[in-house]
């Protein structure tokens, strides 16, 4: 199991990962999506140990990364292929790990093999390495222990169309069979392929998470108002938490009845109010992207703050 528990990481007075919490279970590939920024990266550290959590827990089977024996047995982790040894070729990048997590040299041809650097490339220093190409080693490296976890920071990034559906295949078949898969990236169609779960970050929050189907088919309700300043206050007031679509609708986390009575008594006068159907998690991903790439520049209204994790 990977159990993130009410994570807080803080640079001096700047908190990157508030309060966040969710867990990935065996035979499952858990997408782990946010915008640039959004705090994937520093949840997927702490992980792994190479930064403290200021409070609360990350821990692989009940342990932290640091009391585990042996972690590469436990967890396989790629978090920047770019820190590989360039003047080392691909073999000698793994045999060093391999020595060091006592695993044998036959596991590194395999390994090499499955990543589809056998043969020349293997022997090739990764300095002359495209970004794929240390992708695959990154992966090779990460399933060099035989763990059952693996954590697998935007690895899709450098991949032809050709080695992103390889690398989807190769992550299913790791998690169908019994293995835990955790994920991260910015595009949700980077993951809906292979994701059966969702974990969605924003500046740091969790502000949605669950079961892939549940997520895409949660309803929600699209509602448009005349003066959408004016529903974003009423939505706002009555505790229903609101997302602005690119479209300037906003999609509302409860039944277009909770939400049309919320209108009708403020006197809003509506133009649109539907379900929101399978458009709804797409939308709001779209706009968290939107509302954090705006950062600077925007302060139109407080929609945002009305972004909260949906009811289960
Ligand atoms: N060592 C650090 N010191 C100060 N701030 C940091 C440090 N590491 C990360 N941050 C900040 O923490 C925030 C979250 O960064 P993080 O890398 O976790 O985001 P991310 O979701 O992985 O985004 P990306 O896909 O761009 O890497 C960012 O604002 C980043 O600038």
């Amino acid at each position: 199991m990977i159990e993130v528990d009410r994570l807080t990481v803080t640079y001096g007075s700047t908190t990157v990962v508030k309060d966040a919490s969710f867990s990935c279970r065996p035979g499952t590939v858990t997408g782990f999506l946010g915008p640039n920024g959004a705090g994937k990266s520093t949840t997927m550290r702490v992980l792994c140990g190479l930064t403290r959590a200021t409070s609360g827990t990350a821990t692989v089977n009940g342990m932290r990364y640091g009391q585990l024996r042996n972690p590469a047995r436990e967890i396989g982790v790629l978090l920047d292929p770019t820190t590989q040894h360039s003047g080392r070729t691909g073999r000698e990048n793994l045999t060093v790990s391999a020595r060091m997590m006592g695993v044998t040299k036959e596991r590194v041809e395999d390994m090499l093999e499955l990543v589809g650097l056998g043969g020349a490339p293997a022997a090739r220093r990764v300095g002359e390495y495209s970004l794929g190409m240390r992708q695959r080693l990154g992966l090779a490296h990460a399933l060099l222990g035989e763990p059952n976890i693996l954590v697998l920071d935007e690895p899709v990034n450098g991949l032809d169309p050709e080695g992103i559906h390889w690398m989807r295949g190769l992550l299913r078949e790791f998690a169908d069979g019994g293995g835990i898969v955790l994920l991260s990236s910015h595009l949700l169609r980077e993951v809906d392929a292979v994701a059966d779960s969702l974990v969605l970050i924003q500046r740091g929050e969790i502000i949605a998470k669950g079961n892939k189907t549940d997520l895409l088919t949660a309803t929600g309700t699209v509602v448009r108002a005349v003066d959408q300043a004016q529903l974003s206050a009423v939505l706002s007031a009555a505790g229903i938490p609101a997302t602005r679509t690119e479209d300037h609708a906003f999609i509302a986390d409860a039944q277009a009845e909770t939400v049309g009575r919320a209108a009708a008594e403020a006197g809003v006068v509506l133009l649109e109010l539907r379900s929101a159907d399978s458009g709804g998690l797409e939308e709001m991903f779209l706009a968290m992207t939107r509302d954090t790439s705006n950062d600077d520049t925007s302060n139109d209204d407080a929609t945002n703050d009305a972004v909260r994790e949906p009811q289960s």
